[in-house]
């Protein structure tokens, strides 16, 4: 059996990414692909405990980054890799490089040591950099901060993270941008459009790409 495709979306808080995946989850149905969609922190039940206490707790940096990452590893091996083996597609909201924007450039914490977990818990065994599990797209919704803190205004109650300052978001957004530069895996959306043309620009990215 074909292995599955495995996507992810990433931004910032309130760059748009909830308001788009069930559209793409539909899109690749009506295509006859099974979807598995997801989220992280979470996507187990023990993973979804540990999301509970990331996004509500105050924590040291390192404690926050070795939570995400626990959580990860039970939701690589109990979801994503069965899903990708079974040949679905998986759609991931957030994957590690949000660890790398919040913990890594926003909290300020060691790239290095991130990169270590990385390996260990997406790894598997092997210590080679192309053996790590890595999504086959990273859509990646680019929004300026102050934009996105006007959107979630009012939105919704914040969590942990969205009550941050916009400064905080800010090392974020260059986290996500550091990480994109020379990562083909990533398409930048610019998400400061309206939906329908923030949706028409995925729709040409999954295109250009062949995988819709
Ligand atoms: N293109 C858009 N233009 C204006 N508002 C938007 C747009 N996309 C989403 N929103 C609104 O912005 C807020 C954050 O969007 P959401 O999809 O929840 O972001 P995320 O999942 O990335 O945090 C929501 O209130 C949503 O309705
Ligand atoms: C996956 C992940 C998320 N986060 C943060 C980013 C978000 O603020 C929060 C949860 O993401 P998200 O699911 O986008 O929140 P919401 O349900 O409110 O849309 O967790 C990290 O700090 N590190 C991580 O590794």
């Amino acid at each position: 059996m074909t292995r599955g495709l495995f996507i992810t979306l990433e931004g910032i808080d309130g760059a748009g990414k909830s308001s788009h995946i069930d559209a793409l989850e539909a899109l690749f149905r009506e295509r006859g692909r099974t979807v598995t969609r997801t989220r992280e922190p979470g996507g187990t039940p023990l993973a979804e405990t540990l999301r509970t206490l990331v996004l509500n707790e105050s924590m040291d940096s390192l404690t926050e980054s070795l939570l995400v990452f626990a959580a990860r590893r039970e939701h690589v091996l109990d979801v994503i890799e069965p899903a990708l083996a079974r040949g679905d597609v998986v759609l991931c909201d957030r994957f590690s490089d949000a660890t790398f924007a919040y913990q890594g450039a926003g909290r300020g914490f060691d790239l290095g040591v991130l990169s270590t977990l990385e390996q260990w818990v997406q790894g598997g065994r092997s210590t080679r950099p192309e053996t790590l599990l890595q999504p086959a797209l990273t859509l990646w919704f680019d929004l300026p901060p102050e934009i996105a803190a006007a959107r979630l205004a009012g939105a919704r109650l914040p969590d942990k993270f969205e009550a941050q300052p916009v400064a905080f978001f800010q090392r974020v957004a260059k986290g996500y941008a550091d990480r994109a530069a020379g990562a083909p895996r990533f398409a930048r959306i610019d998400a400061n459009q309206p939906r329908e043309q923030v949706w028409q620009q995925i729709e040409s990215k999954l295109r250009e790409r062949g995988l819709a």
